[in-house]
């Protein structure tokens, strides 16, 4: 039978199955309805989603994201830092704590801050033009996933399921959104809980998610924007943990998009491939 190594890593308790195919021809022979299977937390591994680490020609690796659909996904964030913390767990990685890595097509930079123990990623810039306002509380923007954000009065109360699918799949049919709902407490503080296309249900934490909450958040705090960059931090309190998104903001561009959180090793095992 054939058996596939894998990881499992969490990011805020959003959580993904890694599997290295570094030293295995950089191949994957695993199908669309096996990822699905591996991800169903009743008859599989359980997870949001898979990481597929591969070596790459001009970056330290390749990462390809698959939803728990089985699908290749857009980016993710929290999945991003999880692979950023294997490979530079990994034993050949030789004390650096800093790398690049291509997804997409994209290159991106990540690291880890040891004083935090939390590992980071770096963004694409977004264009102010692009965060589309859609009403007095509804946005839309692509933060290397799309967005809707929502802001709500009560978090607690919303149905994330029902609405959140609504909206992903009928307001932005045929290829869906994922879809944030938030609530700002406290100054540069916003509560937040997302539902996840491809994953289809409420997830723990979103790193895309969190970044866009904070994005919206900004430009909704700065109607009166000074033409000056500045920079801007916010933590963003989803159920599964806290994730931090640091920028700066101009009038035009918000630049150096910086997500932190946790990215935590649970356990490694191995998965029949039937
Ligand atoms: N969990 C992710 C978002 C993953 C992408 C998404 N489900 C999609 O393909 O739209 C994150 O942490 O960013």
């Amino acid at each position: 039978m054939n058996v596939v190594s894998f990881r499992k890593y969490h990011g805020a308790g959003n959580d993904f199955i890694v599997i290295d195919n570094r030293h295995d021809d950089n191949t994957t022979s695993i199908t669309s309805n096996q990822r699905n299977s591996m991800c169903h937390r009743n008859f599989g591994i359980g997870a949001d989603g898979i990481l597929e680490i591969m070596s790459s020609s001009t970056a330290n690796f390749k990462l390809i994201y698959y939803n728990a659909d089985g699908h290749v996904g857009s980016l993710c964030g929290n999945g991003s830092r999880c692979a950023i913390a294997y490979v530079l767990n990994s034993p050949d990685n030789h004390r650096s704590q800093e790398l690049t890595f291509e997804c997409n097509g994209v290159l991106y930079h990540g690291g880890y801050i040891s004083q935090d123990n939390k590992y980071y990623l770096y963004m694409n810039d977004v264009q102010v033009n692009n965060i589309y306002r859609l009403d007095d509380s509804n946005y839309f923007l692509d933060t290397g996933s799309p967005h809707h954000v929502q802001f709500v009065t009560n978090i607690q109360t919303v149905n994330v399921g029902e609405v959140g699918s609504e909206l992903c799949y009928g307001r932005y049919s045929p290829h869906g959104s994922n879809v944030n709902f938030c609530t700002r407490t406290v100054d540069n503080l916003i509560k937040a809980r997302t539902f996840e296309r491809g994953v289809d249900r409420e997830t723990l934490a979103c790193g895309t998610g969190a970044t866009a909450v904070a994005l919206v958040a900004h430009l909704h705090d700065t109607r009166t924007v000074v033409d000056e960059v500045s920079p801007v931090s916010y933590d963003i309190e989803m159920p599964g943990g806290t994730l931090k998104v640091e920028f700066k903001a101009s009038k035009e561009i918000i630049s150096d998009i910086k997500l932190i959180g946790p990215a935590v090793e649970v356990f490694q095992g191995s998965y029949p491939l039937i």
